[in-house]
C-alpha cells in the first residue's frame, strides 16, 4: 500500500487480518493482526516504511538513534523532512522525558539519514520486537548502517562521567532470560532464523571513530567496551551491578541491545556509543552515586554536542570510503 495517512492505519489491520504469512516454510496463519500480537509483520513495516518515503525524497542510507537527552544530534540535519511519530501509521509514542518522538529524514555530510528522536525502551510496556521495530523500518527504507548512541551508567572504574564509550560488544542479560526480539515465528524477508552475533559492531568503524576521536583531541574521554541492557526502569542494586562487573560489563542501560540485534538480523551494519552519564555504585556508602534521570538528561545535554561532532565526522569517512553514496541535495 502506498500514499496511506495517518488516518488510514485502520486499513492496516484490516489489510494484515486477511493475510496469511509464509514464514521460513511454515505457512503460519495470522487470525490476528500482525499489531494485537505485537509483532509487526513484514507488510505493516513495509506500509510504514511507505508512508515515510511517499513523502520525501531523501532516500537515507545511515540510521541514528539519538538516546537520552542526545537529541541534539539529530538537529545537526540539514534540509530536513520531520514526523511526528504519533502521525505515522503504527508507530508507538516516546512516553520518557529526554525522547521527543520525531523521526528526522535529511543530510549529515551529504550523506543521506533517518534519525530517530526518541527510542522506545521494554519498560514502557513495549515488547522488544515494537521497541525495535523502527530498525526494520530503517532497512525497509534503505538504510545500511545503524548509529546507536544512548545514555549508560560507568561500571569501568577508569570511565569518568562525561565520557564516551564506543560498544565493541553486548551482553544480553535479557536474552539469557529468554526474551529477544526476534522472538516469535521468523520471516526470511528479514534475515535468517539464527543469526550470528559473533561481529554485531563493526571493528573498522570502531577504528575510524578512535581516530576522529584522536583529530578531536579527545582521544583520552574515549573507551571501547561491553554495554548490556537491562529492563529497567528501576536502576540497578550494588550487587547487581557487582555482579555484571565480574561478567565484564563496561555500561549499564536499558537499550540499544535489541536494536542491534534486530539490525544484525536484517544485516545493518552497526555502530554504536554509550554517553557515560553517571558512575554506577558498587558501594553502598556512596549515596552520591545513586542514579537519577535528570542528572542522565543533564549530562547527555552538556555533552550533546561533543558526541554530535563525532558522529559526523564517522559519517564524513564513511561517505569518503562510498562517494557515490553521498548526495547533493
Ligand atoms: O538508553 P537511552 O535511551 O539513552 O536511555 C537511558 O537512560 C534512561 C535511564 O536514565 C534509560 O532509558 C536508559 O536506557
Ligand atoms: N543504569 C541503567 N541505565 C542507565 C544508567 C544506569 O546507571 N544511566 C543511564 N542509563
Amino acid at each position: 500500500m502506498t500514499g496511506s495517512s495517518a488516518s488510514d492505519s485502520s486499513c492496516l489491520i484490516a489489510k494484515s487480518k486477511t493475510n496469511g504469512t509464509e514464514m521460513n516454510g511454515n505457512t503460519t496463519r495470522n487470525t490476528y493482526t500482525a499489531i494485537e500480537n505485537n509483532t509487526y509483520s513484514y507488510e505493516v513495516i513495509k506500509d510504514i516504511a511507505d508512508y515515510l518515503l511517499d513523502r520525501t525524497t531523501i532516500r537515507p542510507l545511515i540510521g541514528i538513534i539519538c538516546g537520552s537527552g542526545l537529541n541534539s544530534i539529530a538537529d545537526m540535519i540539514t534540509d530536513t523532512k520531520v514526523f511526528e511519530y504519533e502521525d505515522i501509521p503504527n508507530f508507538p509514542v516516546s512516553t520518557v522525558e529526554g525522547h521527543v518522538g520525531r523521526m528526522i529524514f535529511g543530510y549529515l555530510e551529504n550523506m543521506p539519514v533517518m534519525a530517530m528522536q526518541g527510542r522506545f525502551h521494554y519498560y514502557e510496556g513495549y515488547p522488544l520486537a515494537k521497541c525495535s521495530m523502527p530498525v526494520r523500518v530503517m532497512k525497509l527504507v534503505g538504510v545500511r548502517y545503524l548509529m546507536a548512541t544512548n545514555a549508560a551508567g560507568g561500571l569501568n572504574s577508569k570511565f569518568k562521567v562525561g565520557d564516551i564509550m564506543l560498544v565493541r560488544d553486548h551482553i544480553n542479560i535479557m536474552g539469557f532470560a529468554g526474551n529477544s526480539p526476534l522472538q516469535g515465528p521468523n520471516d526470511p524477508r528479514f534475515g535468517p532464523r539464527f543469526p550470528p552475533m559473533t561481529n554485531a559492531y563493526n571493528a573498522h568503524l570502531i577504528k575510524i571513530a578512535k581516530q576522529v576521536a584522536k583529530d578531536m583531541g579527545i582521544e583520552n574521554e574515549i573507551h571501547e567496551g561491553v554495554y548490556t541492557c537491562l529492563g529497567g526502569p528501576n536502576y540497578e542494586t550494588v550487587a547487581e551491578l557487582r555482579m555484571l562487573r565480574t561478567m565484564g560489563v563496561d555500561a549499564v542501560g536499558m537499550s540499544t541491545v535489541h536494536e542491534v540485534i534486530t539490525a544484525r538480523h536484517c544485516d545493518l551494519t552497526v555502530f554504536a556509543f554509550s554517553l557515560i552519564t553517571n558512575k554506577c555504585a558498587t558501594g553502598y556508602d556512596s549515596s552520591e552515586d545513586e542514579a537519577n534521570h535528570e542528572e542522565v538528561v543533564t549530562v547527555g545535554r552538556s555533552r550533546q554536542a561533543v558526541c554530535g561532532e563525532l558522529l559526523c565526522r564517522v559519517i564524513r569517512e564513511i561517505a569518503k570510503e562510498c562517494p557515490n553514496k553521498a548526495q547533493v541535495k
